[in-house]
């Protein structure tokens, strides 16, 4: 077997993976919402100093619904070169690998309440009351 483990094989699957997120992104709707909402949440953790603890809770939030919207895309576009016709093994696979989008989008929703309320209202009490309700 040839061994694909030298700097160029590496560097070679680091290009065929970058050329497989571009595509993905160009060709899935659902990163045109992803994408500005993970920018956002950013964005928004940035403003109100979240801590280290609340910044890996927040990178592994969005790394959880981008793989999931990867490799939903990946499978939809797998299943149009199979068959395009109606097939029942595509339709359980297709609607599963939609089940996993939704999960990760609840998982998404739920780590966020946790992860900005805290920070969220110490910054809308502080200035006026100087009511703070800790850093958990
Ligand atoms: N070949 C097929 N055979 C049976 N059912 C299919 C087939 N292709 C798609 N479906 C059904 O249609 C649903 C939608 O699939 P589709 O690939 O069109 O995704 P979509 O709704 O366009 O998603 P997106 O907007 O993310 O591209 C699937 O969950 C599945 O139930």
């Amino acid at each position: 077997m040839k061994n694909k483990m030298t700097p160029q094989g590496w560097l070679r699957k680091f290009r065929l993976a970058l050329t497989g997120l571009i595509w993905a992104v160009r060709s899935e709707g659902s990163f045109r919402v992803h994408l500005p909402a993970a920018f956002f949440a950013i964005l928004l953790a940035q403003f109100l100093r979240f801590d280290t603890a609340r910044w890996i809770g927040l990178v592994i939030t969005i790394g959880i619904v981008l793989v999931a919207e990867l490799f939903n895309t990946a499978l939809e576009t797998l299943a149009q070169a199979v068959d395009d016709q109606y097939n029942e093994h595509i339709k359980h696979a297709l609607d599963v690998a939609s089940a996993a989008v939704l999960m990760s989008s609840v998982v998404a929703v739920v780590a966020g309440v946790l992860l900005y309320w805290t920070p969220f209202w110490n910054w809308w009490l502080l200035p006026t009351g100087e009511v703070s309700l800790g850093t958990h």
